[in-house]
């Protein structure tokens, strides 16, 4: 589902100038792989590289299903990268990013409604139903807590059944035993779904207990390569 080879990518310029590199990585439907590093590493930037809000420097090899993405970053064919985007990948934000005039419901529908697809599906009730969130969906944001916004935030992010998840620190506002049960549900949901996913997590007990392969940093002053530890 997602092949990637010799990805670069550069973040700032002259002396602060950081480079951060991932050799390889080949993920297949229903794969969770757990992003970690110390914090300024490029774990961000990486997920946002994948998830093709930032143009590489370089790019060896980049297939997401079947579209060659290497050749659309070449072309530099915005549209279709765009396209792209919207129906194949699905983001968790640090802070959940609902936007705060919407409804849960209305927030959690966006994607799909911008796809042109039914605003609600069968399986959408489904991850509600597993999420806990029935009761919360005609309320707005500000009147969840932090866990509710959060599991909405994952829900949104995966209404349209993307390919890919790419979750930064989905988890990190959380107390140990909620951070335990969210991502517990949000494996339970990504595996079943047949998605593949990349979650970025500070929370190296978490990662651990859930047995997850990591993505790891080896960090230099100013570069970053990422590797890959089963
Ligand atoms: N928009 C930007 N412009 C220039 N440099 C940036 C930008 N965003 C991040 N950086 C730099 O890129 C490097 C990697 O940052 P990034 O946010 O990807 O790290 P991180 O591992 O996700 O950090 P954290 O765990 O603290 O969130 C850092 O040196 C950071 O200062």
């Amino acid at each position: 589902m997602l092949e990637i080879l010799n990805l670069t990518v550069v973040r700032g310029q002259g002396p602060g100038q950081h480079s951060i590199s991932l050799p390889a990585l080949s993920l297949a439907s229903g794969d969770v792989w757990a992003v970690t590093g110390e914090s300024g590493c490029g774990k961000s930037t990486l997920l946002e590289a994948i998830g093709l809000l930032l143009k590489p420097e370089t790019i060896g090899h980049f297939e997401l299903g079947r579209t060659d993405v290497a050749a659309l970053i070449q072309q530099g064919d915005e549209p279709a990268l765009a396209r792209l985007r919207a129906e194949k990948l699905g983001f968790v934000l640090q802070q959940g990013g609902l936007l705060p005039f919407l409804s849960i419901r209305d927030n959690i529908t966006l994607p799909r409604r911008l796809l042109g697809l039914p605003a609600w599906s069968e399986r959408l009730a489904h991850c509600c139903t597993t999420l806990r969130l029935e009761s919360a969906l005609d309320k707005r944001p500000a009147a969840l807590s932090i866990g509710e916004r959060q599991r909405a935030a994952f829900i949104r992010a995966i209404a349209h059944e993307p390919d890919l998840l790419l979750a930064d620190e989905p988890t990190a506002a959380l107390d140990p035993h909620h951070a335990y049960t969210l991502l517990e549900l949000f494996l339970a949901l990504v595996r079943e779904m047949g998605m593949a996913a990349l979650i970025v997590s500070h929370d190296w007990p978490l990662v651990q207990g859930f047995g997850l392969p990591r993505i790891t940093a080896c960090s230099m002053p100013g570069a970053t390569t990422f590797e890959l530890v089963g």
